[in-house]
């Protein structure tokens, strides 16, 4: 896949791309919703004999419009979107740097720059995609340019909701697991560096693998989950119990939350290592227990439950 990377104003020069399908959005998450846009994308490229392109933007437009609600945690950071991306196959990803000059832009101009002009002969987006100044523009005004022919994509929604990046994140910070992963179509994960800790874990009998994760992620809320592990360049899944939080037992106001997995059946110095933890069910909350003794013994309790959560994987 070439990622071509665009800032407004562009300088003019004849990029010589071929003709494409190109699908547009931020695509966080790349969720159940977004995989029927991408889908739909895929197949208008192979009926027509397309190249396959995305269109998306850096940062999250909320970051330029609106201060008080910008995101800048991703449920997938712009390196894996575009892993993802290439995995399903996408020839072409344009990534607009989302500026104030790039919002500003008439809905117009920004068809001509960003659609025209990158040779977009099909241009797939959900129901409720919006583009330029105001956001004015959206499926409707995208269908009346007569150099390519656009389709919108019908609302994928489970019990009457659309599934959005939106409703992920916060069922993430609720400890609703199961809705992320079901709206994902597969568990939340996060990658990271293996670091070392404050080197109690193993002490107390519970030797865990501590994640600094890689990019700014959204992380699931502060508790105990049951989860998978793998290591960078293994094939090997890992089962574990994981414990997102500032350890209150031993911390009275520590900020910086802690990912730290507790692993089945391993045994090795990773220090260094690149791992992605894969979250599939919550289990409890954090707690401040009142020492050592109480605190193994929840763990102990943690890892049954975590065991039988995850024994049909
Ligand atoms: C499954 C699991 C559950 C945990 N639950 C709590 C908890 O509820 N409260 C708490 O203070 N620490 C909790 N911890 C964190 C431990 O305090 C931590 O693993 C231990 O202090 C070792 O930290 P270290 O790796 O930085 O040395 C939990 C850890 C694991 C693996
Ligand atoms: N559930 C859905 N069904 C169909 N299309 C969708 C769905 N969710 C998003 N899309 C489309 O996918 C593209 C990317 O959408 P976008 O990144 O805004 O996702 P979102 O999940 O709606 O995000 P947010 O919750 O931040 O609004 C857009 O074209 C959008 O219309």
């Amino acid at each position: 896949m070439e990622t071509i990377r665009l800032h407004h104003p562009q300088e003019k020069e004849n990029m010589n791309l071929p003709a494409s399908a190109a699908a547009i959005g931020f695509f966080d998450g790349l969720h159940r919703g977004h995989q029927d846009v991408l889908g739909t994308m895929i197949a208008k490229a192979e009926e027509n004999g397309l190249k396959k392109a995305v269109i998306t933007f850096d940062p999250h437009p909320s970051v330029v419009l609106n201060p008080k609600k910008r995101r800048t945690t991703y449920l997938t950071p712009l390196d894996v979107k575009l892993e993802m991306l290439e995995d399903m196959g996408v020839d072409y990803c344009f990534v607009i740097n989302f500026s104030s000059a790039l919002a500003g832009l008439s809905p117009d101009t920004f068809v001509f720059q960003y659609i025209i002009d990158m040779n977009i002969k099909e241009v797939i987006a959900g129901f409720d995609f919006t583009y330029g100044r105001y956001g004015a523009g959206n499926i409707s005004t995208l269908s009346e340019y007569g150099a390519f022919h656009t389709t919108g994509v019908e609302k994928l929604a489970v019990d009457g909701e659309k599934i959005s990046t939106t409703k992920i994140r916060k069922d993430l910070l609720t400890h609703e697991l199961e809705s992320a992963n079901h709206a994902l179509g597969r568990p939340y994960e996060v990658r990271g560096v293996i670091v070392q800790g404050e080197k109690r874990g193993r002490t107390i009998g519970f030797p865990t693998a501590n994640i600094e994760p890689e990019y700014r992620y959204h992380l699931p809320a502060k508790g105990v989950y049951a989860v998978t592990f793998r290591l960078d360049n293994e094939e090997t899944v890992y089962k574990g119990v994981c414990n997102v939080g500032v350890k209150p037992t031993f911390h009275d106001n520590l900020e910086r939350v802690s990912v730290e997995v507790h692993l089945f059946d391993f045994d090795r110095s990773v220090y260094g290592e690149n791992a992605t933890v894969h979250w599939h069910h919550f289990i409890r909350e954090e707690r401040k227990f009142s020492g050592i003794d109480e605190l193994t013994d929840h763990i102990s309790r943690d890892k049954q439950k975590a065991i039988k959560l995850l024994e049909n994987l």
